[in-house]
């Protein structure tokens, strides 16, 4: 290849003498033009809905206190006047609508670690908290540490200094206040007391069914806390204390054995007395615990989601389940004409001009799911906290000749497996969706269904092309807006199947 490049007239004499120029004599590197070639987007389903985590979490570091002496021309030994270290940042959980699942969190998080005391009494910078978000409906299991607490929304004006992140001021107690300085003291080492706010009761591990955590079971203390609000937050961690700095070490320590052992130390150095004993090295070492700051706290949590949607669908595999979410909402699911092509809970938003509800899609569920077959139980606990159950059937199960069950035994079955999971779960308000109205030989199924199936609306729908779609949305509306207790519910005893 020819390289188009200028020669500078200077250098062509000893170009000739030297035969080749100077870009010959070195290798030159081609750029081809290959571009990287773009990944594939990843579809929907294959970002995964993320709803249990494990996480460990460490409170920050506590700065360490300053070591060091004022002197001045009128004191020639000077004064203590080290500032204490700050206080480690904290981790804290914070539940928001802006996420719904835990695909966004790291495993391990640590608050931020705290700045050390400087001269003239200050205090070293408070360390940086950690906020991770949370989606709403987030329920903490505790592997290990402490349980974690509600953190108080105090106004900016309620703080004082040691608390607001990344201030450095002057210690306030200073030789004038002393009695000040015993409470902040007392502060800094006091551990906040647990906020009875937060929701908290220790479940059995029998309720649960942790695959990944199945050797620490035995540990675990169960449902210590819930988050169910937006804007709501916990500490997990802790950061750990600051140490002290020279000023409220030399306090901390009058009285004490390190006390009387600092006098006996002058008075052995003002007679230049050389004895040196073992205990001065433990004192030695003692001080300097004090001056060092302490390790956050640590905990292992179980972040488990269970999703608070308005509107729960649970239908067998392939019921069209997923199809009719992308027809209710802008959600779009995978869809495939096979069983099990959902694998995870999706979750749609339904809007209306002056409303908006959740729904949730629950991968489909068989006979005997609670004897672990199919995908089993494990994705029930996303509706337990849903206000309306919409059943999905396929109306066009088992016509001509099709493999499949007719729609009351769909009904019969999902019923059941739902009160097999938990009891009284079934019992809320409930629509039936009959999809797959289209097919050949679904009117006179539908016309059987309403025989068979009483206390409940049914809403024939055809969520492929979209039809029946509006009436079940107001359907839905209402049932999620309505609050009287008994309305609309399915019951074993309506279902006729013989
Ligand atoms: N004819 C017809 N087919 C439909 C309708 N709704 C869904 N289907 C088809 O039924 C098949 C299953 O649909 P999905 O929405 O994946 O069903 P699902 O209930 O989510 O299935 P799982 O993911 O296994 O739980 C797909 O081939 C859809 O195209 C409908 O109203 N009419």
């Amino acid at each position: 290849m020819w390289l188009s490049r200028a020669v500078p007239v200077r250098y062509l004499g000893s170009y000739r003498r030297t035969q080749k120029p100077p870009w010959m004599r070195y290798p030159v590197v081609f750029y081809s033009d290959y571009t990287e070639k773009k990944e594939k987007v990843a579809p929907m389903q294959e970002t995964r809905m993320r709803d249990r985590f494990t996480l460990y979490a460490r409170g920050g570091e506590g700065g360490s206190g300053c070591s060091s002496v004022r002197r001045s021309r009128t004191d020639r030994y000077g004064k203590p006047d080290g500032g204490n270290g700050g206080r480690g940042g904290d981790v804290i959980l914070e539940c928001t609508h802006a996420v719904w699942d835990f695909s966004g969190l790291q495993p391990h998080v640590k608050g931020g670690k705290a700045g050390q005391g400087t001269s003239k009494n200050r205090i070293g910078n408070r360390g940086e908290d950690k906020v991770l978000q949370v989606p709403i409906g987030t329920v903490i299991h505790l592997q290990e540490g402490e349980i974690p607490s509600q953190v108080q929304v105090d106004s900016p004006k309620d703080l004082d200094p040691w608390d607001l992140p990344g201030t450095l001021v002057e210690d306030p107690a200073s030789e004038e206040n002393p009695d000040l300085h015993q409470e902040i003291t007392q502060h800094s080492v006091q551990v906040e007391p647990e906020k009875e706010s937060v929701k908290r009761h220790v479940g059995t591990p029998e309720e649960f069914d942790f695959e990944d955590d199945e050797g620490d079971i035995d540990q675990v203390k169960y449902n210590v806390a819930e988050l169910t609000e937006q804007g709501q937050r916990l500490i997990i961690a802790r950061g750990g204390e600051g140490g002290l700095g020279s000023v409220s070490a030399t306090r901390y320590v009058r009285g004490t054995k390190f006390g009387k052992t600092a006098i006996r130390q002058n008075k052995l150095r003002s007679m230049e007395d050389e004895a040196d004993d073992e205990d001065d090295d433990d004192d030695d070492n003692e001080h300097s615990s004090i001056k060092s700051g302490s390790l956050g706290s640590e905990a292992v949590l179980i972040l488990e989601l269970k999703s608070i949607a308005d509107v729960g669908l649970v239908g067998m595999p392939n019921a069209g389940k997923s199809t009719l979410l992308g027809a209710l909402s802008r959600a779009k699911p995978r869809v495939g004409h096979y069983a099990f092509t959902t694998l995870r809970p999706n979750l749609g938003n339904v809007t209306y001009d002056d409303f908006s509800m959740t729904v949730a899609d629950i991968p489909g569920l068989i006979k005997g799911a609670h004897q672990n077959r199919g995908l089993g139980h494990n994705f029930l606990r996303h509706i337990e906290r849903t206000k309306v159950l919409a059943y999905v059937v396929d109306l066009a199960s088992g016509l001509d000749g099709c493999k499949g069950v007719t729609p009351w035994q769909q009904l019969r079955d999902l019923v059941m497996e739902l009160e097999f999971h938990e009891e009284g779960l079934s019992d809320r308000s409930s629509v039936i969706v009959a999809n797959k109205i289209d097919e050949n030989g679904a009117d006179e199924r539908l016309e059987q269904l309403e025989r068979r199936v009483k206390g409940v609306r049914i809403f024939p729908v055809c969520a492929v092309l979209e039809e029946g779609v509006a009436e079940l949305k107001d359907g839905l509306k209402m049932l999620v807006n309505d609050d009287r207790e008994g309305s609309e519910r399915l019951k074993l005893e309506n279902i006729c199947v013989d």
